[in-house]
């Protein structure tokens, strides 16, 4: 390895990582816990095959640490933490390779949960959790609390309520004009909202079969070429497909007032939320009005598999619109971009449970 792992961990002020390896499976993965402060971390299990330890090792940091602001930002009691597989998704998995998995995150003891990720599914999680007390996110009918699009979704339509309050002035979508990248999973549940309030809806992208599902059920959605999403007018710009396209590239073609949308990682540097502050376009930071999945995950850790669940998860869900809300209204005071509110209101949260937690109070 070129990494110096303990100067990188004091850098970015991380906590605990772990090298697994089981003689059984072959299994290699790495957990990184970044920070407890808030609880346990939570952070889902990504499978890649990476083309060296240095790249798995930078990627579960990344995350690890990316994790800790979301929850942090997002109202949740719970640390960031990541694992990586070092893995092909497609050749490499078994139920032993997962339950292997499961036997090294219960040795944590409850201080990380994980769940899916890129490249991993439920039903993997299935198979880890025969070994461990500590997975989440599983299927339904296995107890875990399902599809996470739902709540994701509704999370960015209210994070856009919230961004066009602070631009037009009213948090109605009405007449407004939004073009979607991607609609997946998030992006077509976010269609079903916004043609519900009347907007105005465009979309890409690149699967002809994920672009016909929604256009069975709203037909006079219009579609547009996927390397043409950039340049469409509008009101609105919701990312929800891949990261890194906000960049140098793409934010001189732009042509709307907000960027808010579902995808991880939409500024491919942090200086791009810069350009787009300069550049007078609102920016949803993407791990606070995409936080709407974590936020069912964690009511799975926090509460009990009642029947208001769903009901629970909505309703934090619909929260997003307040915190974005107050982060555009700081950015704005204080002329900071939006993504370097995000990051210090996440820290100042962290900082001030931390401290509480030095009184003492006998268990
Ligand atoms: N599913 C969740 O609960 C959740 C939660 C938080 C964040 N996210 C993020 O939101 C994004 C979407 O998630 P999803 O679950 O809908 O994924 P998905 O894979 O179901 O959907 C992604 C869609 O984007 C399309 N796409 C890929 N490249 C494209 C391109 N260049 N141009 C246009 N379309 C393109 C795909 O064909 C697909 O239809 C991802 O970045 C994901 O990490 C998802």
């Amino acid at each position: 390895m070129k990494i110096d792992i303990f100067k990188e961990m004091e850098k970015h002020g991380f906590e605990q990582i772990i090298f697994n390896y089981d003689k059984t499976t072959g299994l290699k993965a790495i957990i990184a816990i970044h920070d407890t402060t808030l609880g346990p971390a939570l952070g889902g299990c990504r499978m890649w095959p990476y083309e060296t330890e240095d790249e798995a090792l930078i990627d579960a940091m990344r995350l690890a640490k990316g994790m800790t602001y979301k929850c942090a930002v997002s109202d949740n009691n719970f640390g960031g933490g990541k694992t990586v597989i070092i893995g092909d998704p497609k050749k490499d998995k078994s139920e032993a390779l997962f339950r292997a998995l499961g036997r090294f995150v219960q040795t944590l003891g409850g201080r990380y949960y994980t769940g899916t990720d890129l490249g991993t599914t439920g039903m993997d999680f299935v198979y880890a959790s025969r070994e461990s007390d500590y997975m989440v996110g599983l299927p339904e009918e296995y107890g875990g609390s399902g599809n996470s699009a739902v709540p994701t979704a509704y999370g960015v339509y209210n994070g856009m309520k919230a961004a066009a309050k602070i631009v037009f002035g009213s948090d109605s979508l009405k007449g407004l004009k939004v073009a979607i990248q991607g609609v997946g999973k998030v992006g077509r549940v976010l269609v079903g909202y916004l043609k519900e309030e009347g907007a105005q809806v465009i979309i890409a992208d690149i699967s002809e079969e994920n672009i016909n599902k929604v256009k069975e059920k709203y037909p006079d959605v219009e579609v547009v070429e996927s390397e043409k999403i950039y340049d469409v007018e509008c009101d609105i710009f919701a990312p929800c497909a891949r990261g890194g396209i906000i960049n140098d590239d793409t934010i001189s073609r732009l042509k709307c007032r907000i960027v808010a949308g579902a995808a991880n990682n939409q500024l491919l540097e942090p200086r791009h939320g810069d350009a787009l502050h300069e550049k007078g376009i609102l920016y949803a930071p993407d791990y606070v009005i995409n936080a709407g999945g974590l936020i069912q995950v964690a009511d799975e850790l926090e509460f009990k598999n009642d029947e208001k669940r769903h009901e629970r998860v909505m309703m934090k869900a619909k929260g997003i619109y307040d915190i974005l809300l107050k982060i555009f209204t700081i950015s704005k005071e204080q002329n900071v971009p939006p993504h370097k509110v995000a990051d210090r209101l996440a820290e100042e949260r962290i900082e001030v449970i931390g401290r509480l937690k030095t009184n003492y109070v006998k268990r």
